[in-house]
């Protein structure tokens, strides 16, 4: 009999698209079936560094071959690196754990371009400064070799669903086909069939332009549980004018960069109804996604931060409903909070073992291919 693959301990940093700070979730796990899911930690970025990053995103389009850091993004890249060293600082502390009981971290980074149909996908963060900081091994930049070998370098989250899928409670073990639906700033969906056929890609937007125009017309981060969109009305022309722009009508689906898709102009809605009709839209349009899908889900599992605007729920839930029962990670005994961290965690441990990460079905790479670059705690100290 083979023996068993070792079990790493190992913490997933996510930085996402909504820009609202840095997830953190810790798994035991071989990188495979075996996934213990521990704690999980959430270090929100203050307006400054939100709007930092957000002015980074302008700057980075000058960027032509990945590692270019122009104007100040090679700053902001040792500050959100710092930033990412102090949440698992914070988060080893108040587990009672030391850096020496962590084999690893999957280190994301902060996406500030991404043109899958140039090649170019940049996360800021310095894995080699974080291994250095940390004293522990971290598994970074995880994206590029996928990109290098023809694929979309997004989405990656989709192998780590699976083996969610596969370790579902009873209640929903055979509910096949399941679709896993991360609503976070930009939307992505994962398919996964009786077979374990996978299917995955981004769905539209997510949460970024209802959160934009919350920060625009009221002057808050986000619509807290939907609470603005609920009080406005849906304007079709507005909604139908994002439902049928080039990336719903396209046979093939591209990954999106956060800025594929802009906010309306002031004077198109007020304040409710641009809410409303933004949550319809993210909703709308991660229904049109069964159009890509080989077979009609039973299961509809929900999670990202968007699942916390009930309008954005509501909408989805009326949009799917005759095709399977849609529910919230909760409800499957999962963390719709942490996946995405816990997924880079798994992810990084994936990495070590030189095992697959994406897939034909996922990101349209050629072949199953592994990915990630190893920064050594030790190799980097000695330096
Ligand atoms: N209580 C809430 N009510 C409404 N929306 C919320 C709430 N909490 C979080 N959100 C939304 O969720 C967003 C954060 O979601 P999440 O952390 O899943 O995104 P992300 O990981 O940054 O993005 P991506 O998955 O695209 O990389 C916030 O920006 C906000 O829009
Ligand atoms: C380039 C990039 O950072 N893409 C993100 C973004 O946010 C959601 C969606 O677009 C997804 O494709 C991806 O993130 C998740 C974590 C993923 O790779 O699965």
């Amino acid at each position: 009999m083979a023996p068993h693959a070792t079990v790493k301990r190992a913490i997933g940093l996510m930085s996402g698209t909504s820009m609202d700070g840095i997830d953190l979730a810790m798994l035991d796990t071989d990188g495979d079936g075996n996934v213990m899911r521990g704690g999980s930690s959430f270090a929100p970025y203050d307006a400054a560094f939100r709007k930092q990053l957000e002015q980074a995103l302008g700057t980075a389009k000058a960027i032509r071959e990945r590692h270019e850091r122009p104007g100040d993004l090679a700053e902001l890249e040792t500050e959100l690196t710092e930033r990412h060293a102090l949440a698992v600082e914070a988060f080893l502390a108040r587990e009672g754990l030391a850096a020496s009981n962590i084999d690893v971290v999957g280190f994301h980074g902060q996406t500030v371009l991404h043109r899958p149909l140039e090649g170019l996908t940049v996360q800021l963060g310095d894995g080699a400064r974080l291994a250095e900081r940390l004293g522990i091994d971290v598994v970074y930049d995880l994206r590029a070799n996928d990109m290098e070998l023809g694929g979309q370098g997004a989405p990656l989250v989709p192998a780590y669903h699976r083996a969610l899928a596969a370790g579902l409670p009873a209640e929903w073990a055979g509910e096949t086909p399941v679709v896993f639906v991360n609503i976070g700033g930009i939307s992505n969906i994962t398919y996964i069939g009786a077979n374990g056929d996978l299917r995955a890609f981004d769905s539209g937007p997510g949460n970024t332009l209802i959160d934009q125009w919350m920060s625009r017309h009221a002057g808050i981060p986000y619509d807290s549980g939907g609470a603005i969109a609920s009080e406005g009305r849906v304007l079709s022309g507005l909604a139908n004018r994002y439902l049928s722009s080039p990336f719903f009508t396209a046979r093939e689906r591209v990954s999106l960069d956060r800025n594929d898709f802009q906010l309306p102009d002031d004077d198109e809605a007020g304040l409710e109804d641009g809410a409303r009709t933004l949550a319809f839209v993210t909703a709308a349009a991660i229904a049109k996604a069964q159009a890509h899908l080989p077979e009609k889900p039973k299961l509809w599992i929900l999670t990202g931060g968007g699942r916390h605007n009930q309008q954005v729920v509501e909408d989805l839930t009326v949009a799917l409903r005759h095709t399977g029962q849609v529910i919230k990670a909760e409800e499957a005994g999962l963390n719709g909070d942490s996946m995405e961290a816990e997924a880079w965690a798994w992810l990084a441990v994936r990495s070590l073992r030189g095992l697959p990460i994406t897939y034909p079905g996922t990101t349209g790479v050629k072949k199953p291919a592994t990915g990630g670059v190893l920064a050594q705690a030790k190799a980097t100290a000695q330096d």
